[in-house]
């Protein structure tokens, strides 16, 4: 498997189907999480590198699949490339999970199952994160065509083709799929491969890596082999990552003296970089990378340590406590039964704010008609220009309501 070089979100509803179709393309679960396992639903991100093939052999119909020999025909194929899937969950509670993967997409497929009416409330709530976050580039897969007629499926592209008009999904082909029984996967990958390219990457920018999870070394199934300390795992977005690289990660670590409280920036070493279970003496952007480090693993393990930024020293963007953004709220709360207009925000209220791979609660100190000032719970190491998914507090749940850019 070569290093992957497009991180490609798997989205949509609870229960849809995204586990599914990412174990049916890279053949292995996505995430085995014990907890997710006795609950049924996925819980953290999933993380799974697939490599894509074409068969040189059966040009007609072209022939795409997941295996160095083609499954057709048992003829050689050639390699495409390798894509890491980042898996979200679809339950409404983890939004902001699902928020936190999606900033490290670059392009995603949204899985609606097939077996029930379009659109679910997380099928609106997610293709509105994706459009807030700006990713453009979707397919979608509509699964579980195993166990609906051809005139409820037929009956179902309608209501997807109704739901996407006047979205970012809009012109997304709609690919139908049996995820479980792996009918039209080949389908699936050819589609990927025309509407979801790889992303230019800038390797001479200082490099930049977004965290979104951290282990401990102890978590049984999920760590790289031959890793010690602590391990990071995110995307590089620019520049290039090597072994014994002395690194910085912002905001870094809370301290608190005479009760105020502070953030230092970590500084560490690489020790192992990894890719899909595979070692690498240097990482570039695209792709999951596992980094080992020399932290300890108290620090990174439960995802401790999701949400930071990573780089050489002295070269990330500022740590923000509090900042002013430019707020562009939608019409409407999206991801509940029955959808309510967006209020305005207003000073004192408490915001989810997703910036990066990092959420973070921000009380708003001031809000104007288009701009809010908020002091912000943990801080975020961002640059001037970030966009911001803000979050609201709606009955027991934070809800989408609009978006924002750190303007200072
Ligand atoms: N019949 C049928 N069942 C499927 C198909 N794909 C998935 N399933 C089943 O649907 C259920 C949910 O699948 P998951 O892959 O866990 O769904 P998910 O979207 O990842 O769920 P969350 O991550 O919790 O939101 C499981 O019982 C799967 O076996 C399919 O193509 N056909």
């Amino acid at each position: 498997m070569s290093q992957p070089v497009v991180n490609i979100g798997m989205v949509g509803h609870v229960d849809h189907g995204k586990t599914t179709l990412v174990s049916a393309l890279s053949g292995v679960w996505s995430d085995t999480h014990s907890e997710e396992l006795k609950r049924g639903i996925s819980i953290r991100l999933g993380y799974a590198d697939c490599t894509f093939y074409k068969c040189k052999n059966c040009n007609e119909p072209e022939c795409y699949c997941t295996t160095s020999k083609c499954p057709t025909c048992g003829g050689d194929t050639e390699e495409i490339r390798t894509i890491s899937f980042v898996d979200s969950p679809g339950h409404e509670t983890l939004m902001a999970t699902m928020l936190s993967g999606a900033a490290i997409m670059d392009g995603a497929v949204l899985v609606i199952a097939a077996n029930e009416p379009c659109p679910q409330p997380q099928t609106k709530e997610h293709l509105m994160a994706l459009d807030i976050i700006g990713i453009k580039n979707v397919v979608i897969a509509q699964n579980k065509i195993d166990i609906v007629s051809r005139e409820d499926a037929l009956k179902h592209y309608n209501q997807i083709k109704a739901f996407v008009k006047g979205t970012v999904a809009e012109n997304a082909p709609i690919v139908p799929i049996s995820a479980q029984q792996k009918v039209n996967i080949d389908v699936l990958i050819k589609t990927i491969e025309e509407k979801i390219p790889t992303p230019k990457h800038d390797l001479d920018k200082p490099v930049t890596m977004f965290v979104a999870r951290s282990f401990d070394v102890n978590r049984p199934g999920t760590t790289p082999a031959k890793l010690s300390g602590g391990v990071i795992g995110g995307t590089i977005s620019h520049g290039k990552l090597a072994v014994k690289d002395e690194i910085e990660i912002r905001p870094g670590r809370r301290v608190e003296s005479e009760n105020r409280e502070s953030w230092v920036p970590i500084t560490t070493t690489v020790t192992r970089l990894i890719y899909g279970g595979e070692a690498v003496d240097i990482a570039t952007p695209g792709g999951l990378l596992a980094v080992g480090t020399k932290l300890d693993p108290a620090m990174t393990k439960s995802d401790g340590m999701a949400g930071q930024v990573v780089g050489k020293p002295g070269t990330l963007p500022p740590v923000w406590q509090k900042f002013v953004m430019k707020t562009q709220l939608l019409d409407r709360v999206v991801g509940v039964s029955e959808d309510e207009k967006v209020k305005p925000i207003a000073t004192s209220e408490p915001l989810m704010l997703s910036v990066g791979t990092s959420m973070t609660i921000g009380v708003v100190t001031s809000a104007r008609k288009d701009e809010a000032e908020v002091k912000l719970k943990r801080p975020v190491c961002a640059e001037v220009g970030s966009r911001i998914a803000i979050s609201r507090r709606i009955g027991a749940r934070w809800r989408l309501i609009g978006v924002g850019e750190l303007i200072g």
